[in-house]
Protein backbone atom coordinates (compact mmCIF):
# COMPACT_ATOMS: atom_id res chain seq x y z
CA UNK A 1 0.00 0.00 0.00
CA UNK A 2 1.40 3.72 -0.95
CA UNK A 3 0.60 6.69 0.56
CA UNK A 4 0.77 10.10 -1.09
CA UNK A 5 3.32 12.79 0.03
CA UNK A 6 2.95 16.27 -0.38
CA UNK A 7 5.46 19.27 0.33
CA UNK A 8 3.66 22.09 0.26
CA UNK A 9 4.00 26.03 -0.69
CA UNK A 10 5.17 25.13 -4.27
CA UNK A 11 3.53 27.70 -6.69
CA UNK A 12 2.14 25.70 -9.39
CA UNK A 13 3.12 26.97 -13.31
CA UNK A 14 2.45 25.87 -16.54
CA UNK A 15 0.13 23.62 -18.18
CA UNK A 16 -1.69 20.40 -17.37
CA UNK A 17 -3.85 18.48 -19.62
CA UNK A 18 -7.49 17.15 -18.84
CA UNK A 19 -8.24 13.01 -19.32
CA UNK A 20 -11.48 11.73 -20.56
CA UNK A 21 -14.65 12.41 -18.21
CA UNK A 22 -14.95 9.05 -15.47
CA UNK A 23 -18.48 9.50 -14.72
CA UNK A 24 -18.84 9.10 -18.34
CA UNK A 25 -16.56 6.51 -18.94
CA UNK A 26 -17.88 3.97 -16.59
CA UNK A 27 -21.52 3.95 -18.29
CA UNK A 28 -19.88 4.16 -21.91
CA UNK A 29 -18.04 1.18 -21.55
CA UNK A 30 -21.32 -0.95 -20.09
CA UNK A 31 -23.77 0.58 -22.55
CA UNK A 32 -20.85 -1.38 -25.25
CA UNK A 33 -23.01 -4.33 -23.95
CA UNK A 34 -26.38 -3.04 -26.33
CA UNK A 35 -24.28 -3.46 -29.49
CA UNK A 36 -24.09 -6.42 -31.60
CA UNK A 37 -20.81 -5.51 -33.46
CA UNK A 38 -17.38 -4.16 -31.62
CA UNK A 39 -17.55 -0.41 -30.39
CA UNK A 40 -14.20 1.64 -29.99
CA UNK A 41 -14.32 4.39 -27.62
CA UNK A 42 -11.56 7.16 -27.82
CA UNK A 43 -9.92 8.70 -25.41
CA UNK A 44 -10.76 6.89 -22.07
CA UNK A 45 -8.74 7.77 -18.84
CA UNK A 46 -6.42 5.92 -16.90
CA UNK A 47 -7.81 5.19 -13.80
CA UNK A 48 -8.89 2.22 -11.83
CA UNK A 49 -12.88 2.04 -12.23
CA UNK A 50 -12.19 1.88 -16.16
CA UNK A 51 -10.01 -1.27 -15.39
CA UNK A 52 -12.32 -2.97 -13.22
CA UNK A 53 -15.48 -2.44 -15.81
CA UNK A 54 -12.82 -3.47 -18.56
CA UNK A 55 -12.96 -6.83 -16.51
CA UNK A 56 -16.16 -7.18 -15.76
CA UNK A 57 -16.76 -6.90 -19.59
CA UNK A 58 -14.62 -9.88 -20.01
CA UNK A 59 -16.20 -11.70 -17.43
CA UNK A 60 -19.53 -11.56 -18.88
CA UNK A 61 -18.13 -13.20 -22.62
CA UNK A 62 -16.82 -9.66 -23.87
CA UNK A 63 -13.40 -9.41 -26.07
CA UNK A 64 -11.93 -6.09 -24.83
CA UNK A 65 -8.83 -4.83 -26.37
CA UNK A 66 -7.26 -1.90 -25.39
CA UNK A 67 -4.55 0.32 -26.95
CA UNK A 68 -3.54 3.15 -24.48
CA UNK A 69 -6.70 5.42 -24.18
CA UNK A 70 -8.52 3.46 -26.62
CA UNK A 71 -10.67 0.64 -26.02
CA UNK A 72 -12.50 -1.71 -28.53
CA UNK A 73 -15.06 -3.91 -26.64
CA UNK A 74 -16.76 -6.98 -29.17
CA UNK A 75 -20.08 -7.91 -27.69
CA UNK A 76 -20.36 -10.55 -29.78
CA UNK A 77 -20.59 -13.50 -27.61
CA UNK A 78 -21.07 -11.61 -24.27
CA UNK A 79 -24.34 -13.79 -22.35
CA UNK A 80 -26.12 -12.70 -19.49
CA UNK A 81 -23.94 -13.93 -17.18
CA UNK A 82 -25.25 -13.40 -12.77
CA UNK A 83 -22.86 -11.24 -11.42
CA UNK A 84 -23.97 -11.39 -7.91
CA UNK A 85 -20.81 -10.48 -6.00
CA UNK A 86 -16.86 -9.97 -7.10
CA UNK A 87 -16.02 -7.27 -8.68
CA UNK A 88 -19.55 -5.37 -8.85
CA UNK A 89 -18.89 -4.24 -5.31
CA UNK A 90 -16.25 -2.51 -5.96
CA UNK A 91 -17.97 0.76 -8.10
CA UNK A 92 -20.94 2.61 -8.18
CA UNK A 93 -21.14 1.78 -11.85
CA UNK A 94 -21.54 -1.77 -12.37
CA UNK A 95 -25.36 -0.78 -11.77
CA UNK A 96 -24.93 1.01 -15.60
CA UNK A 97 -25.00 -3.45 -16.09
CA UNK A 98 -28.62 -3.69 -15.20
CA UNK A 99 -29.98 -1.73 -17.47
CA UNK A 100 -27.17 -2.58 -20.60
CA UNK A 101 -28.46 -6.41 -19.62
CA UNK A 102 -31.73 -5.73 -19.06
CA UNK A 103 -32.14 -3.94 -22.66
CA UNK A 104 -29.88 -6.62 -24.54
CA UNK A 105 -30.58 -9.55 -22.86
CA UNK A 106 -34.09 -9.15 -21.19
CA UNK A 107 -32.36 -10.45 -17.59
CA UNK A 108 -29.67 -9.90 -15.38
CA UNK A 109 -28.25 -10.44 -12.16
CA UNK A 110 -26.34 -7.65 -10.13
CA UNK A 111 -25.07 -7.36 -6.95
CA UNK A 112 -25.49 -3.74 -5.32
CA UNK A 113 -23.19 -1.69 -6.01
CA UNK A 114 -20.09 -0.13 -4.43
CA UNK A 115 -18.35 3.17 -4.75
CA UNK A 116 -18.12 6.52 -2.66
CA UNK A 117 -19.35 6.23 0.94
CA UNK A 118 -21.39 9.42 0.38
CA UNK A 119 -24.10 8.44 2.96
CA UNK A 120 -27.36 6.35 1.57
CA UNK A 121 -27.28 5.89 -2.41
CA UNK A 122 -30.61 4.41 -3.19
CA UNK A 123 -31.08 2.87 -6.39
CA UNK A 124 -35.30 3.01 -6.46
CA UNK A 125 -35.71 5.32 -9.29
CA UNK A 126 -33.48 3.02 -11.63
CA UNK A 127 -35.55 0.10 -10.22
CA UNK A 128 -39.24 1.67 -10.94
CA UNK A 129 -38.34 2.70 -14.50
CA UNK A 130 -37.24 -0.55 -15.27
CA UNK A 131 -40.28 -1.66 -13.73
CA UNK A 132 -42.18 0.87 -16.16
CA UNK A 133 -40.53 -0.61 -19.16
CA UNK A 134 -42.09 -4.69 -18.27
CA UNK A 135 -38.84 -5.81 -15.88
CA UNK A 136 -39.59 -8.39 -12.69
CA UNK A 137 -36.76 -6.76 -10.06
CA UNK A 138 -36.37 -8.27 -6.74
CA UNK A 139 -33.84 -8.07 -4.31
CA UNK A 140 -32.12 -11.29 -2.78
CA UNK A 141 -29.57 -11.50 -0.72
CA UNK A 142 -28.01 -8.26 -1.88
CA UNK A 143 -28.13 -9.03 -5.39
CA UNK A 144 -30.82 -7.42 -8.03
CA UNK A 145 -32.35 -10.07 -9.98
CA UNK A 146 -34.00 -8.57 -13.21
CA UNK A 147 -36.03 -10.07 -15.83
CA UNK A 148 -38.78 -9.27 -18.29
CA UNK A 149 -40.38 -11.28 -21.00
CA UNK A 150 -40.20 -7.81 -23.34
CA UNK A 151 -39.67 -4.69 -22.71
CA UNK A 152 -42.07 -1.91 -23.33
CA UNK A 153 -41.49 1.95 -24.03
CA UNK A 154 -43.03 3.83 -20.89
CA UNK A 155 -43.40 7.02 -19.58
CA UNK A 156 -41.32 7.67 -16.22
CA UNK A 157 -41.53 10.16 -14.02
CA UNK A 158 -37.99 10.50 -12.21
CA UNK A 159 -39.03 11.44 -8.13
CA UNK A 160 -35.70 12.78 -7.75
CA UNK A 161 -33.76 14.18 -10.33
CA UNK A 162 -30.34 11.29 -11.03
CA UNK A 163 -27.72 11.04 -13.25
CA UNK A 164 -27.77 6.70 -12.71
CA UNK A 165 -31.29 6.56 -12.99
CA UNK A 166 -31.52 8.70 -16.30
CA UNK A 167 -28.97 6.72 -17.51
CA UNK A 168 -29.78 3.41 -17.06
CA UNK A 169 -33.51 3.87 -17.82
CA UNK A 170 -31.81 5.27 -21.31
CA UNK A 171 -30.00 1.89 -21.58
CA UNK A 172 -32.74 -0.65 -21.07
CA UNK A 173 -34.75 1.62 -23.08
CA UNK A 174 -33.01 2.03 -26.28
CA UNK A 175 -34.03 -2.13 -27.20
CA UNK A 176 -37.43 -2.07 -25.96
CA UNK A 177 -40.51 -2.01 -28.15
CA UNK A 178 -42.05 1.56 -28.38
CA UNK A 179 -41.82 4.89 -27.15
CA UNK A 180 -39.97 5.66 -23.63
CA UNK A 181 -40.59 9.24 -21.82
CA UNK A 182 -38.33 10.27 -19.20
CA UNK A 183 -39.72 12.82 -17.32
CA UNK A 184 -37.78 14.83 -15.08
CA UNK A 185 -34.42 13.57 -16.07
CA UNK A 186 -31.34 14.67 -15.39
CA UNK A 187 -29.37 17.22 -17.62
CA UNK A 188 -25.52 16.34 -17.02
CA UNK A 189 -23.00 16.32 -20.17
CA UNK A 190 -22.42 12.55 -19.30
CA UNK A 191 -25.57 11.99 -19.79
CA UNK A 192 -25.58 13.60 -23.28
CA UNK A 193 -22.27 11.87 -23.72
CA UNK A 194 -23.78 8.58 -23.16
CA UNK A 195 -26.89 9.60 -25.42
CA UNK A 196 -23.84 10.47 -28.37
CA UNK A 197 -22.78 6.82 -28.57
CA UNK A 198 -26.46 4.72 -27.69
CA UNK A 199 -27.14 7.42 -31.21
CA UNK A 200 -23.73 6.28 -33.42
CA UNK A 201 -24.70 2.79 -31.95
CA UNK A 202 -28.40 2.97 -33.84
CA UNK A 203 -30.18 4.25 -31.26
CA UNK A 204 -33.00 6.93 -31.60
CA UNK A 205 -33.09 9.76 -28.36
CA UNK A 206 -34.15 13.15 -28.70
CA UNK A 207 -33.93 15.76 -25.67
CA UNK A 208 -30.73 14.27 -23.79
CA UNK A 209 -29.29 17.17 -22.09
CA UNK A 210 -32.66 18.44 -21.24
CA UNK A 211 -35.40 17.06 -18.67
CA UNK A 212 -37.29 15.46 -20.87
CA UNK A 213 -35.81 12.31 -23.10
CA UNK A 214 -37.61 10.59 -25.85
CA UNK A 215 -36.47 7.36 -27.07
CA UNK A 216 -37.83 5.04 -29.62
CA UNK A 217 -36.78 1.24 -29.24
CA UNK A 218 -34.98 -0.21 -31.75
CA UNK A 219 -34.29 -4.11 -32.30
CA UNK A 220 -30.73 -3.84 -33.16
CA UNK A 221 -27.39 -1.76 -32.54
CA UNK A 222 -24.16 -1.47 -34.14
CA UNK A 223 -20.88 -0.83 -33.02
CA UNK A 224 -19.66 2.62 -33.31
CA UNK A 225 -16.40 4.98 -33.35
CA UNK A 226 -17.03 7.45 -29.85
CA UNK A 227 -14.77 10.15 -28.31
CA UNK A 228 -15.32 10.75 -24.62
CA UNK A 229 -15.81 14.08 -23.43
CA UNK A 230 -13.56 15.90 -20.82
CA UNK A 231 -13.73 15.19 -17.41
CA UNK A 232 -15.51 18.17 -15.93
CA UNK A 233 -14.87 17.58 -12.03
CA UNK A 234 -10.81 16.90 -13.07
CA UNK A 235 -10.93 19.77 -14.99
CA UNK A 236 -12.27 21.33 -11.86
CA UNK A 237 -10.26 20.14 -9.71
CA UNK A 238 -7.01 21.61 -11.04
CA UNK A 239 -8.97 24.93 -11.64
CA UNK A 240 -9.46 25.44 -8.03
CA UNK A 241 -5.78 23.87 -7.62
CA UNK A 242 -4.77 26.76 -9.99
CA UNK A 243 -6.70 29.47 -7.72
CA UNK A 244 -5.60 27.72 -4.65
CA UNK A 245 -1.59 27.68 -5.27
CA UNK A 246 -0.78 28.60 -9.16
CA UNK A 247 0.75 31.08 -10.29
CA UNK A 248 -0.39 31.10 -13.54
CA UNK A 249 -2.03 27.90 -15.07
CA UNK A 250 -3.59 26.49 -18.27
CA UNK A 251 -6.36 23.98 -17.78
CA UNK A 252 -6.82 21.96 -21.09
CA UNK A 253 -9.17 20.08 -22.81
CA UNK A 254 -11.89 21.70 -20.94
CA UNK A 255 -15.48 22.30 -22.37
CA UNK A 256 -15.88 25.75 -20.40
CA UNK A 257 -19.57 25.55 -20.76
CA UNK A 258 -19.75 22.50 -18.57
CA UNK A 259 -17.90 25.01 -15.64
CA UNK A 260 -19.83 27.71 -15.63
CA UNK A 261 -21.41 27.55 -11.84
CA UNK A 262 -17.61 26.91 -10.32
CA UNK A 263 -16.05 29.69 -12.64
CA UNK A 264 -18.58 31.93 -11.63
CA UNK A 265 -18.24 31.36 -8.03
CA UNK A 266 -14.25 31.65 -8.59
CA UNK A 267 -14.82 35.02 -10.18
CA UNK A 268 -16.76 36.31 -7.74
CA UNK A 269 -13.88 35.44 -5.00
CA UNK A 270 -11.55 37.49 -7.76
CA UNK A 271 -9.99 34.70 -9.38
CA UNK A 272 -8.92 35.88 -13.15
CA UNK A 273 -9.87 33.39 -15.25
CA UNK A 274 -10.13 33.35 -18.99
CA UNK A 275 -11.58 30.97 -21.77
CA UNK A 276 -11.18 29.69 -25.13
CA UNK A 277 -12.81 27.38 -26.85
CA UNK A 278 -10.60 24.05 -25.17
CA UNK A 279 -8.47 26.00 -22.31
CA UNK A 280 -9.23 28.09 -19.23
CA UNK A 281 -6.47 30.44 -17.81
CA UNK A 282 -6.18 30.73 -14.52
CA UNK A 283 -4.54 33.44 -12.19
CA UNK A 284 -5.01 33.22 -8.51
CA UNK A 285 -5.96 36.31 -6.35
CA UNK A 286 -3.98 37.44 -3.65
CA UNK A 287 -7.05 38.11 -1.25
CA UNK A 288 -9.63 35.83 -2.38
CA UNK A 289 -13.17 36.81 -0.78
CA UNK A 290 -15.00 33.72 0.76
CA UNK A 291 -17.95 32.92 -0.95
CA UNK A 292 -21.04 30.26 -0.56
CA UNK A 293 -22.03 27.66 -2.43
CA UNK A 294 -25.07 24.73 -2.54
CA UNK A 295 -24.61 21.85 -4.58
CA UNK A 296 -27.59 20.98 -7.15
CA UNK A 297 -28.15 19.39 -10.05
CA UNK A 298 -26.65 20.20 -13.41
CA UNK A 299 -26.17 23.07 -14.38
CA UNK A 300 -25.91 23.88 -10.81
CA UNK A 301 -22.72 23.84 -8.40
CA UNK A 302 -21.64 19.93 -9.14
CA UNK A 303 -21.72 17.87 -5.70
CA UNK A 304 -18.38 16.32 -6.78
CA UNK A 305 -16.45 19.71 -6.30
CA UNK A 306 -17.85 20.22 -3.33
CA UNK A 307 -15.10 19.03 -1.38
CA UNK A 308 -12.22 20.54 -3.44
CA UNK A 309 -13.85 23.81 -3.30
CA UNK A 310 -13.83 24.09 0.45
CA UNK A 311 -10.14 23.48 0.66
CA UNK A 312 -10.02 26.40 -1.33
CA UNK A 313 -12.38 28.33 0.96
CA UNK A 314 -9.89 28.19 4.17
CA UNK A 315 -7.50 30.28 2.57
CA UNK A 316 -10.27 33.22 1.37
CA UNK A 317 -11.07 35.79 3.43
CA UNK A 318 -14.32 35.86 5.61
CA UNK A 319 -17.10 33.10 6.03
CA UNK A 320 -18.00 30.65 3.00
CA UNK A 321 -21.05 28.07 4.18
CA UNK A 322 -21.24 25.60 1.95
CA UNK A 323 -24.25 23.15 1.46
CA UNK A 324 -24.60 19.95 -0.46
CA UNK A 325 -28.46 19.53 -1.47
CA UNK A 326 -27.16 16.10 -3.14
CA UNK A 327 -25.13 14.44 -0.95
CA UNK A 328 -26.09 16.11 2.81
CA UNK A 329 -23.40 14.02 4.30
CA UNK A 330 -20.39 14.96 2.15
CA UNK A 331 -18.43 16.23 4.52
CA UNK A 332 -16.11 13.10 5.64
CA UNK A 333 -12.57 15.68 4.27
CA UNK A 334 -13.24 18.05 7.05
CA UNK A 335 -12.05 16.52 10.15
CA UNK A 336 -9.14 15.84 7.81
CA UNK A 337 -8.84 19.42 6.94
CA UNK A 338 -9.33 20.35 10.70
CA UNK A 339 -6.26 18.40 11.55
CA UNK A 340 -4.82 20.72 9.04
CA UNK A 341 -5.51 23.53 11.31
CA UNK A 342 -8.22 24.58 8.84
CA UNK A 343 -11.21 26.54 10.72
CA UNK A 344 -14.16 24.89 9.76
CA UNK A 345 -17.61 24.07 11.41
CA UNK A 346 -20.33 21.65 10.78
CA UNK A 347 -24.04 22.81 11.59
CA UNK A 348 -27.48 22.06 10.50
CA UNK A 349 -26.11 19.91 7.54
CA UNK A 350 -24.17 22.78 6.24
CA UNK A 351 -20.22 23.51 6.48
CA UNK A 352 -18.62 27.01 7.59
CA UNK A 353 -15.59 27.63 6.62
CA UNK A 354 -13.49 30.50 7.97
CA UNK A 355 -10.70 32.32 6.53
CA UNK A 356 -7.88 32.62 6.14
CA UNK A 357 -6.50 29.92 7.79
CA UNK A 358 -2.39 29.42 7.40
CA UNK A 359 -2.86 25.11 6.84
CA UNK A 360 -0.47 22.85 8.32
CA UNK A 361 0.63 19.55 6.60
CA UNK A 362 0.06 16.38 9.12
CA UNK A 363 -1.32 13.15 8.42
CA UNK A 364 -4.73 12.73 6.65
CA UNK A 365 -6.80 9.87 5.23
CA UNK A 366 -8.62 9.99 1.74
CA UNK A 367 -11.88 8.58 2.29
CA UNK A 368 -13.21 9.14 -0.07
CA UNK A 369 -12.52 10.05 -3.96
CA UNK A 370 -13.17 13.72 -3.99
CA UNK A 371 -12.10 13.81 -0.36
CA UNK A 372 -8.82 12.70 -1.66
CA UNK A 373 -8.57 15.53 -4.25
CA UNK A 374 -9.68 17.88 -1.23
CA UNK A 375 -6.98 16.91 1.09
CA UNK A 376 -4.43 16.83 -2.22
CA UNK A 377 -5.36 20.89 -2.37
CA UNK A 378 -4.49 21.18 0.91
CA UNK A 379 -1.54 19.67 0.87
CA UNK A 380 -0.82 21.50 -1.66
CA UNK A 381 -1.40 24.74 0.54
CA UNK A 382 -0.05 23.90 3.73
CA UNK A 383 3.22 24.78 5.77
CA UNK A 384 5.54 20.93 5.80
CA UNK A 385 4.36 18.04 4.49
CA UNK A 386 1.26 16.19 4.24
CA UNK A 387 0.91 12.57 4.13
CA UNK A 388 -2.04 11.49 2.38
CA UNK A 389 -3.36 7.68 3.14
CA UNK A 390 -6.78 6.15 1.05
CA UNK A 391 -5.09 7.17 -2.18
CA UNK A 392 -6.68 4.25 -3.90
CA UNK A 393 -9.95 6.30 -3.78
CA UNK A 394 -7.94 9.06 -5.56
CA UNK A 395 -6.54 6.75 -8.32
CA UNK A 396 -10.49 5.69 -9.07
CA UNK A 397 -11.08 9.08 -10.30
CA UNK A 398 -7.68 11.18 -11.03
CA UNK A 399 -5.27 9.82 -13.59
CA UNK A 400 -1.88 10.27 -12.95
CA UNK A 401 -2.37 12.77 -10.79
CA UNK A 402 1.45 12.74 -9.23
CA UNK A 403 3.03 13.18 -12.47
CA UNK A 404 0.68 16.13 -13.86
CA UNK A 405 1.04 17.98 -10.55
CA UNK A 406 4.98 17.37 -11.02
CA UNK A 407 5.01 18.86 -14.18
CA UNK A 408 3.25 21.80 -12.71
CA UNK A 409 6.14 21.91 -10.89
CA UNK A 410 4.56 20.62 -7.36
CA UNK A 411 6.67 18.28 -4.61
CA UNK A 412 4.35 15.30 -4.57
CA UNK A 413 5.54 12.09 -4.41
CA UNK A 414 4.55 8.16 -3.36
CA UNK A 415 6.08 6.23 -0.78
CA UNK A 416 5.17 2.73 0.37
CA UNK A 417 3.21 2.34 3.96
CA UNK A 418 5.09 0.57 6.74
CA UNK A 419 3.25 -2.61 8.18
CA UNK A 420 2.54 -0.10 11.40
CA UNK A 421 0.84 2.05 8.98
CA UNK A 422 -1.31 -0.28 7.40
CA UNK A 423 -2.62 -1.31 10.71
CA UNK A 424 -3.81 1.72 11.69
CA UNK A 425 -4.71 2.40 8.63
CA UNK A 426 -7.20 -0.63 8.27
CA UNK A 427 -8.25 0.20 12.05
CA UNK A 428 -8.86 3.81 11.61
C1 LIG B 1 -27.48 15.01 -9.59
C2 LIG B 1 -26.06 14.85 -9.24
O1 LIG B 1 -25.44 15.79 -8.79
N1 LIG B 1 -25.52 13.67 -9.47
C3 LIG B 1 -24.18 13.36 -9.10
C4 LIG B 1 -24.17 12.05 -8.36
O2 LIG B 1 -24.61 11.09 -9.25
P1 LIG B 1 -25.12 9.72 -8.74
O3 LIG B 1 -25.32 8.97 -9.99
O4 LIG B 1 -24.37 9.15 -7.61
O5 LIG B 1 -26.39 10.17 -8.06
P2 LIG B 1 -27.69 10.49 -8.77
O6 LIG B 1 -27.57 11.63 -9.71
O7 LIG B 1 -28.18 9.22 -9.32
O8 LIG B 1 -28.56 10.89 -7.52
C5 LIG B 1 -28.84 12.23 -7.15
C6 LIG B 1 -29.62 12.18 -5.84
O9 LIG B 1 -30.76 11.35 -5.97
C7 LIG B 1 -30.77 10.32 -5.00
N2 LIG B 1 -31.29 9.10 -5.67
C8 LIG B 1 -30.67 8.62 -6.76
C9 LIG B 1 -31.14 7.50 -7.40
C10 LIG B 1 -32.26 6.85 -6.89
O10 LIG B 1 -32.74 5.84 -7.41
N3 LIG B 1 -32.84 7.35 -5.77
C11 LIG B 1 -32.39 8.47 -5.15
O11 LIG B 1 -32.96 8.90 -4.15
C12 LIG B 1 -29.32 10.17 -4.58
O12 LIG B 1 -29.21 9.63 -3.29
C13 LIG B 1 -28.82 11.60 -4.66
O13 LIG B 1 -29.17 12.30 -3.51
O14 LIG B 1 -22.91 11.72 -7.91
C14 LIG B 1 -22.02 11.50 -8.98
C15 LIG B 1 -20.73 11.03 -8.35
O15 LIG B 1 -20.45 11.77 -7.22
C16 LIG B 1 -21.92 12.80 -9.78
O16 LIG B 1 -21.04 12.64 -10.82
C17 LIG B 1 -23.28 13.23 -10.28
O17 LIG B 1 -23.24 14.44 -10.98
C1 LIG C 1 -18.35 9.85 -5.88
C2 LIG C 1 -17.90 9.71 -7.09
O1 LIG C 1 -17.84 8.57 -7.74
P1 LIG C 1 -18.78 7.30 -7.60
O2 LIG C 1 -20.18 7.81 -7.77
O3 LIG C 1 -18.34 6.48 -8.76
O4 LIG C 1 -18.53 6.69 -6.27
C3 LIG C 1 -17.34 10.87 -7.83
O5 LIG C 1 -17.10 10.76 -9.04
O6 LIG C 1 -17.14 11.91 -7.19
Amino acid sequence: MRKLLIEGGTRLRGQVRVSGAKNSAVALLPAAILADSPVTIEGLPNISDVGILSELLREIGGKVEQDGRTIEIDPSNMISMPLPNGRVKKLRASYYFMGAMLGKFKKAVIGLPGGCHLGPRPIDQHIKGFEALGAEVSNEQGAIYLRAKELRGARIYLDVVSVGATINIMLAAVRAKGKTVIENAAKEPEIIDVATLLTSMGARIKGAGTDVIRIEGVDQLDGCLHTIIPDRIEAGTYTIMAAAQGEEMIIDNVIPQHLESLLAKLREMGVTIEENDEQLYVRPSEKMRSVDIKTLVYPGFPTDLQQPFTSLLTKAYGTGVVTDTIYQARFKHIDELRRMNASIKVEGGAAIVSGPSKLEGAKVKATDLRAGAALVIAGLMADGITEITGVEHIERGYENITNKLVELGAKVWYEEMSDEEIEQFQNS
